[in-house]
């Protein structure tokens, strides 16, 4: 269990939200930048590839710490669904659609590492995950020894029923506790299979970011913050396990009446 808690942001609209997660999204790069020479995160589906492009697309100061610096990018998937990558339902596509397309040619070009369907039987979502683990651990795991993969930052949403990533409510993947991707046939949320980073995986990182906005949040966000039965929620298990590593990107209407003490700067 985390020591202390998790930030929790609201801003009252969509732009100083975006201001906002670009500062620290850049704040995590230039640390990373500094430390390793490459910024290693992992990215959701959902809004938060449209939030992220309106942070990071957007006109900087033109300061150093302000500039994205994407050719020291290695992007990863927090989760994906098993489609192919030009699928309507591709979590890739959708990043590719908002962002990765968008990025100008100054600014570099991220490595990319989707998880690609094409490259694994279409019944079998495990061998996916396998595969996927296999490419994380060539990019992490320097030794043997490497236990987990330490990503920079993982940007993550979360669902009206809690879930994040593809870990979803009362789900046994919650239970993993070795493997670093897994996959499941049977999300709620379709399409039903999926690939997914396993929780001890995404409490180990450097640095969570949730994004949730919307009136259609609220009562989970309640449940998540607030709430003695919201404590087993996948979402509530992230801050559980991560303690002050967490920052959640809210806005007004999403936390509308969650007692848990919010921030409005970072
Ligand atoms: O592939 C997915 O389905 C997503 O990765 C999923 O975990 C998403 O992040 C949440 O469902 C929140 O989605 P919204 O931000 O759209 O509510």
């Amino acid at each position: 269990m985390a020591s202390s808690a998790p930030s929790l942001y609201s801003f009252p609209d969509a732009q100083s939200l975006a201001q906002s997660l670009r500062s620290y999204v850049l704040g995590c790069q230039n640390t990373a930048v500094t430390r390793h020479d490459v910024f290693r995160v992992a990215v959701s589906g959902g809004s938060l590839p449209s939030v992220l492009a309106k942070a990071l697309l957007a006109p900087g100061t033109g300061s150093q710490e302000d500039t994205p610096r994407f050719d020291k990018w290695d992007i990863f998937f927090a989760d994906e669904r098993a489609v192919p990558l030009d699928h309507e339902d591709s979590n890739y596509r959708l990043l590719k659609d908002e962002l990765l397309d968008k990025i100008p040619a100054d600014q570099g070009t991220p490595r990319v590492h989707p998880i690609d369907a094409e490259h694994a039987n279409d019944d079998d979502p495990q061998e996916l995950a396998d595969l996927y683990q296999e490419e994380l651990m060539r990019s992490f795991a320097a030794k043997d020894s490497v236990k987990l993969p330490v990503f920079d930052l993982i940007l993550l949403g979360c669902g009206p029923d809690g879930h994040t990533c593809s870990l979803f409510p009362g789900h046994e993947l919650l239970r993993e506790k070795d493997a670093w991707v897994a996959c499941l046939s049977d999300s709620p949320k379709p399409p039903p299979k999926r690939i997914t980073l396993t929780l001890p995986v995404v409490t180990h990182a450097l640095n969570i970011a949730f994004v949730a906005t919307g009136a259609g949040k609220q009562t989970i966000m309640k449940q998540i913050f607030d709430a003695e039965e919201g404590r087993e929620l996948p979402s509530a298990l992230i801050n559980h396990h991560a303690g002050d590593k967490v920052s959640w990107f809210a806005d007004h209407p999403a936390v509308n009446g969650v007692a848990f003490p919010k921030r409005g700067n970072l």
